[in-house]
């Protein structure tokens, strides 16, 4: 069976990224590249990482006007990632016009709410529905957008795949029991979000920055 997890390297050295993915290739089902490696290495950079042979995960975010972002969406075409993000707070234009410009093999999916976020932080930025209620709230709307899926956290993925049974549902701030949360808020364990119905998995720094990173990932394997 493929797995379920997908490896956030977040580093802007092209070098060290391709040394992680190579150690552990036979224990994830894919590579995560972000703002992080994107800014620093560009269309070519993530070229050179489809060369590795593991599907790519392109999170890139896009959050502007619907006509900048489904421009941003043509650009990113020929590169063929597997899933690519957009902010599902955009709205509905915005999600419409991206999955419109996107390859037809590439899964959309919209960002509900930051994991690194929690109900207070909502609050400051002027959402007063906690992270569950707007979670549920965009996943509606992405859905009617009719994009693939979504990202959310693991407290808030059964609930949305209760909303949309067939979406396909991306969980980042995944940590192994008595793992490091660092600056993640909503925090789950692989196991409780497979459980809670996630398709997939991202998981960074406890694979990253471990001392032995193929280590890492072979005991998060075996917990699923
Ligand atoms: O809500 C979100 C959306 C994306 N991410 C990304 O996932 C990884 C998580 O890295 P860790 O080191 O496992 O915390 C990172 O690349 C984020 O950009 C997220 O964390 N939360």
């Amino acid at each position: 069976m493929t797995s379920p997890v997908y490896v956030a390297l977040d580093t802007p050295d092209l070098e060290r990224a391709k040394a992680i993915a190579t150690k552990v290739r036979h224990h994830v089902g894919g590579i995560k590249l972000g703002l992080e490696f994107f800014t620093a290495n560009g269309r070519s950079g993530v070229k050179e990482m489809a060369q590795l042979g593991l599907p790519i995960f392109l999170d890139l975010k896009l959050h502007d006007i619907p006509n900048t972002v489904a421009k941003a969406v043509q650009a990113l075409r020929d590169l063929e990632p597997a899933v690519l993000t957009i902010h599902a707070a955009g709205g509905r234009a915005m999600m419409e016009d991206a999955k419109a410009a996107a390859p037809a093999g590439t899964k959309v999916v919209g960002v509900t709410v930051l994991t690194s976020l929690d109900d207070d932080d909502l609050r400051s930025i002027g959402v007063e529905s906690d992270s569950h209620a707007q979670v549920e709230r965009l996943t509606k709307l992405a859905r009617e957008a009719g994009l693939d899926g979504v990202v959310c956290s693991g407290a808030e993925v059964k609930a949305a795949k209760r909303l949309w049974p067939d979406g396909f549902f991306v969980v980042p701030g995944v940590r192994p029991a008595n793992g490091e949360a660092g600056d993640q808020k909503r925090v789950v364990t692989p196991r409780q979000a497979l459980n809670d119905g996630a398709s997939m998995l991202v998981i960074g720094r406890p694979i990253t920055a471990a001392a032995d990173p193929d280590e890492a990932a072979r005991a998060i394997e075996a917990t699923l």
